[in-house]
This record gives structure tokens, sequence and C-alpha cells, in this order.
């Protein structure tokens, strides 16, 4: 009774090679082989192990990645779908092993990226019976995946991770398959996965615009004077054309957070991101427009953003469930993002040279000015934007950047140059403190040949910390760059913004680089801007030789311009721009009563208000 559920006893050094059989966990292998994934992140744990032998068995084929905590292979996972396009896959074994993976779950559920979890399980024998580790998974992945299944035979174990797959693929989240750890040994058929047949995703039938929504698009554009482009991760491999279309429209350019480097940094008509981690000119251009064209973009701030001002709404989405989600919709556009622009090119005739596009490509070079002039300063001790121009120094033109959650996502923003040509990972909408380090993971074990930067802040960075020795352990040469400053910035940020006492956001100072080190990854310490270029050029030395590298880099709390408290009004019809005095209330910053000061205040004396530009660029001033 060899093969059967009630005697799931393995037998030793079992190859998967037998006549016609299978262990069902190496079938399983085989699926997720078939669907191009060549590694998966996870820690064992006895409910798994039926997994773990399977993974000995098919070494070849499948890489295990053993990270030193579940959520990092989760948010690993989510990072290589994000990535790549194509399914991560990550485990954890029953109990907490799979309560730790959540965190990463909901992050790539909430950035649509499709991930597979596996997840461990008591024998069938043993479940129901409170048995140790054992508890009703289901009902806890029901929220965050779009597809969770407990097996129920050992013979239906290939196709549930196939169909979860599937699911994972058409809802752009999260597939959840539990697995009691005897049905892993149990031997199968091998024709129940040598029939799988995985289907080429870039296959999969989008939908196009039609002319007719097209022209109407193109005639919403006609009657306004001051439209914007708000583009998303899904213009893909298509920015390109989309600056084609800005120049051939006269419409400036901003992007979500996902979406940076999809469009070329150095377009004179890309303004930036939005609100808090934008530029000064994508804030001021938003709030201004007449029409704003939302293309492939998911936005977590549009209550803050979209709602407050009024401007008539395109959203063009390829998901026709999200229509609305953001704004009303003067117009919805079902369609793929890169077909959308193909056809408002064919459609479209060249506008007239625009004062509102050429006004704001101004204040976009105005700001641009504004951050070189504070990446070209020394400061000790360390203040951020130095760091910044060395990760450009050393930067090839195609690395990848994993940025974790606080200040670095505003400062990567804002510093560093991006191309379509170079890759970056964050968490998005769920902003998952601790994801840089599973990001620059991902990236480097995807994209063996190209330079992974890490960024983070102490307080995330010590979440994961750990896995500094999984780089390690896989010879990751990943540039962790550490900004450490004792406090949790971003959030301090939020805290000067309402009227209270700064609570909780200190954090005690580590020696990251003597901990580094500890790990076995070769580490500085850097507190002045003149150490930056030997701590780089260490960097390198290292990294290029196959090694990680970690720079802790010890900076001043010092805030970045929040050119989200600007606020443009329309007076007797002329743009008014202020400073909104409901955010100044508890810091010193009350007093400031003119933008100029505003901008005295962070070292922009040579920033300009958009009024002035505007005037400058004869922009009308008609509402
Ligand atoms: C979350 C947070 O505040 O991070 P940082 O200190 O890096 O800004």
């Amino acid at each position: 009774m060899q093969n059967t559920v009630s005697n799931p006893v393995p037998e030793k050094n079992q190859t998967g090679a037998g006549v016609g059989t299978v262990p069902a966990s190496v079938a399983m292998l085989k699926v997720i082989e078939a669907w191009g994934v060549d590694h998966m992140y996870g820690y064992p744990g006895g409910s798994f192990n039926s997994t773990m032998n399977a993974l000995d068995i098919e070494k070849e084929r499948m890489r295990y990645i053993q990270i030193r905590h579940e959520q990092v292979g989760a948010l690993a996972a989510a990072a290589d779908a994000k990535l790549t396009g194509k399914i991560g896959v990550t485990f954890g074994s029953a109990g907490p092993g799979a309560t730790n993976l959540l965190t990463g779950l909901y992050d790539a559920r909430e950035d649509h990226a499709p991930v597979l979890a596996l997840i461990g399980q008591v024998p069938h024998t043993n479940m129901n019976y409170n048995y140790f580790q054992e508890f009703d998974e289901n009902p806890m992945f029901a929220d965050v995946a779009a597809y969770a299944r407990l097996v129920m035979t050992p013979e239906s174990l290939p196709y549930i991770v196939d169909k979860a797959i599937r699911e994972a693929y058409k809802h752009r989240g999260v597939a959840v398959v539990v697995i009691p750890n005897d049905f892993g040994y149990v031997q199968i058929p091998d024709e129940l996965y040598s029939s799988v047949s995985p289907t080429d995703q870039k296959d999969r039938p989008l939908p196009q615009p039609t002319d007719l929504e097209v022209d109407a698009v193109l005639e919403m554009v006609k009657a306004a004077k001051r439209p914007v482009f708000h583009v998303g991760r899904g213009i893909r491999d298509n920015g390109a054309k989309l600056v084609e279309l800005s120049k051939k429209l006269q419409i400036p350019i901003t992007v979500t957070g996902q979406a940076k480097g999809l469009i070329p940094d150095d377009y004179e008509g890309n303004l930036g991101m939005l609100n808090r981690a934008s530029s000064k000119a994508a804030d001021e251009i938003f709030a201004v427009s007449d029409l704003v064209i939302a293309i492939g973009a998911d936005f977590p701030f549009a209550n803050a953003i979209y709602r407050t001002h009024p401007f008539k709404f395109v959203q063009v989405d390829v998901d026709e469930a999200q229509f609305g989600r953001h704004h009303y919709l003067d117009k919805g556009v079902w369609s793929d993002a890169g077909d959308f622009v193909d056809k408002m090119l064919v459609r479209s005739t060249d506008a007239e040279p625009s004062s509102f596009f050429q006004a704001a490509v101004a204040d976009m070079q105005n700001w641009q000015a504004y951050l070189d002039h504070l990446l070209d300063r020394e400061t000790s001790p360390l203040e951020f934007e130095q760091i910044y121009r060395e990760i450009n120094k050393i930067a090839n033109d195609d690395a990848i950047y994993s940025i974790d959650v606080g200040d670095n996502i505003i400062n990567s923003f804002r510093y560093l140059k991006l191309t379509p040509k170079n890759k970056w990972v964050i968490s998005a909408l769920f902003a998952s403190m601790g994801s840089g380090v599973p990001g620059a993971l991902a990236a480097q074990l995807s994209f063996p040949d190209r330079q992974v930067f890490h960024i983070a802040g102490d307080g995330a960075f010590s979440m994961v910390m750990q896995d500094l020795i999984t780089e390690k352990k896989y010879d990751l040469p990943i540039i962790n760059i550490i900004t450490s400053n004792a406090s949790l910035n971003f959030i301090k940020s939020e805290q000067d913004d309402i009227p209270m006492n700064h609570s909780g956001i200190f954090i005690e100072d580590q020696d990251f680089a003597m901990i580094a080190r500890g790990m076995g990854v070769e580490a500085v310490t850097v507190r002045a801007s003149s150490d930056l270029p030997a701590a780089f050029a260490k960097a390198l030395e290292v990294t290029q030789a196959g090694r990680p590298f970690l720079i802790d880099a010890k900076i001043t709390d010092k805030r970045g311009i929040p050119v989200e408290e600007l606020e443009l009004k329309q007076q007797d019809g002329t743009w008014v721009e202020t400073v909104n005095p409901s955010y100044n209330a508890n810091r010193a910053l009350t007093h400031i009563s003119s933008v100029q000061e505003f901008f005295a205040e962070y070292d922009g004396g040579e920033l300009k208000s958009l009024p002035e530009i505007f005037a400058e660029h004869n922009v009308p001033t008609d509402k």
C-alpha cells in the first residue's frame, strides 16, 4: 500500500524517476517549473518537509532560496513579480510560517503582483485535532488571496497548483495552496503533471480602445486649457510613445510611484510624481489642470489630490472593475495603455505650441536647478542629497533600485535619474517597511548580471536586516545604503504637520556597519559628504568582485522641502500661490506668510512660484 495516503511514509532517496509515478510534491514543482519559475523563497518547517524533499530532488531545476524570515520571502516573491511580470513563489510551514507570510502577500495584492504561496499543513490524518501548529489556514488567506485552496488528495496537487498560478495571473494577485504534508510524499501517476501546459501570458488579449472613444478624448483635449497626463505602471514599455504623444498634444506628464523610470526622467515634459513624494512642478501643474487623463494608473492619494481639484477626468484602464475608483468619470476608456496611446497618436493632429506646456517645462527646469544646487553642496554632518549624487555617479545605466518605505521614497523620486533601461521596485500601495532587502534579493536573483542598489532608512532596514545573511549566503553583490538618523523621519514629518508632540519616532542608533560585518558583509560608516567617494569606490570594488556591501550613512534628520504644502487658487481671474496654513500648525514655519519665505526656509531662494512662471510664459489666466 505504498502509494496510498493512509501510509504516506516517504521512501528514502526518492528520485522522482519511478516508472510512471512521481511523488506528488515533485509533480507540483514540475508544474511550477513549467511556468518558467526557477527559484522560490521560504523557510522549512516540519509540515513542509514533503516539499523540501521535492526541492532537494529538483535542485537542478528549481533553486531554493533560504531566507531568514518568511515575510522577507513573501516580499521578495512580490518583488520578483513586480520586476519581471512573472509569478513569484514563496512558502511557509503551518502556523507561524504561514502567518509570517501575510505582510508580503498583502503587498503583492495591493501592487497587483502575481504570487503563489505554498503553505504547509499537518498530515491530513492529524487535521482538525488541534495538532501542533495546526490551524484552519484558509479563512486567514481568504481576504488576501484571489484563490485559496486546501489540497484534498495527493493526485490533485499538481492540478491545484497549476490552477492557482492561472488564477494569480488572471487576478494579478495572490494564490494560496495549503498542502497536508503527507500528500506530498505520495507517488502519483506522472501524467498528472506532464499534461500541464502553461499559457504564454503575453498572449492574453487586451481590451482595445475604439475610434469613437479616442476621438471623444481628443475633443476633451481640444477643449481643455491645462491638460495633464497621470501615468501609472500600466504604460509598461510604451513610455517612448507617450513622450511622443505628450509633445504632439503639448500635454505634460505626471507619474505614479510604480511608474518611475518608465518615462525617462530627463524628458522635459516629465514632471515626476504627485503629492508628498513629488516635484514642485508636478504638484503645481496638477493643481491648476482642467483635464486629467489617467493612463494605467492606480493612485492611493486620490482622495487628497484628485478629489480636491476641479478638473475633468478621463480614466484609461485595462481592468474594467477599476473605473471611477478614484474620481467620478467624465470618460472611461477600457483599454490597454499602450494601445490607447498608439491610437491617440494615429488619430490626433499636432497641437499648436502651448504656453501652458512651456510653463510646465520651465517650472520643472526651475525645480531641477534647485535639486542640482542641493546635490552639489558638501555637508558635514552628512545630509541625504549627497548620497544620491554618489549613487548617480556610479550607477550603471541599467541599474535596478529597491527603495524601502520612508523618506528615501521621496528622495529617490527627486534625485535618482532613471530611464526605461532601469528597473525600480517599491512597496507602493501597502507601503510595507522592510521591503527594501527583499526587493534587492529579488532583483539580483532575477537579474544576476545587473547592478542592484538597495536604499533604506534605519527603521525599515532594522525590520529585515537578518536577511543580509541571505545576500551573503548566495553571494548577491547588492549595494546596500542605509540612511540612518535614529528617527522615523517620514513619520516625524507627518507628526510635524499636525499639532502634536513627537511621539514614538526616535529609535536607537545602531552601528549597521558592524552588524553587517557580523553577518559576513563588508561595510563602512560615513558621516560627512567628503567620506562618500571612498565609500562608493569600495562598494564598487567589492560588488564587482561578486560580494554584497553596506554603507551606513549617518545623516541628519533634515526634512526635504514639503511641496505638498503649496496651494494654488484663482482670485480675481489670476492664480495665487500660498502655503497651506493647516500644515504648519505645530512647527517653526507658522511665521511663514509667503511662498518666497517658504522656499528660503528650504534653501530654495532661486525657486519661482507658478504664477511667476505663468506670467513669464503669458499663460492665459482664464478659468
Ligand atoms: C518610515 C520612516 O519614517 O522611515 P524614514 O526614517 O526612513 O523616513
